[in-house]
């Protein structure tokens, strides 16, 4: 999956995903992990005005309407709040393109919480490390 991440006015972040066929589920329609993934990509990306890593600790999601293969979603982020170390984010997801295109209705909505954690975190696992990092400004790429 890759992504393409604007970043707005204030604290929040759009993000575009074009809905490919290989992101199928139920026939003709997204795979709700893939929508999960993008909504944890675009809330993540609008944590990095932190300008310290994060993680996710959960993230929950409301299916509200089918997302049909060959649309253009729209995913608006943001930080809703900290506390400490944790990150309170949510995000929403329009169909901008494609055959059920109505940008004045929400096919999805998330909740996130996200955790700031130390250069440590990641440490771990540096012998496990595959390619090279992408940018996290702009594109991402999971
Ligand atoms: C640029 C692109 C962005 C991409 C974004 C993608 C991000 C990802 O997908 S990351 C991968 C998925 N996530 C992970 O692998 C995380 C795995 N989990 C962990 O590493 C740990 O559980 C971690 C870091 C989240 C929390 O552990 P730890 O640092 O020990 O936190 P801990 O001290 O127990 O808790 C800190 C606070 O968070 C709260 N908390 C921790 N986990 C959760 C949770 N899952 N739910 C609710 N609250 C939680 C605690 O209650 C505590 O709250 P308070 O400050 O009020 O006491």
């Amino acid at each position: 999956m890759a992504m393409q991440f604007t970043f707005g006015e204030g604290l929040e972040v759009t993000g575009m995903l074009d809905v490919a066929n290989r992101y199928q589920g139920g026939p003709g329609f997204i795979h709700g992990g893939i929508l999960t993934t993008a909504f944890d990509e675009a809330q993540g990306m609008a944590c990095m005005v932190l300008r310290r890593p994060v993680v996710t600790g959960h993230l929950q999601i409301d299916f509200a309407a089918p997302i049909p293969l060959g649309s253009v979603l729209e995913l608006r982020a943001r930080i809703d709040g900290t506390v400490r170390r944790k990150v309170y984010t949510s995000a929403e997801a329009r169909i901008v393109e494609g055959p059920f295109a109505d940008p004045d209705v929400v096919v999805a909505t998330s909740r996130g919480l996200f955790l700031t954690v130390g250069a440590e975190h990641f440490d771990r696992a540096k012998d496990f490390v595959d390619g090279v990092p992408v940018s996290p400004h702009g594109t991402s790429s999971v």
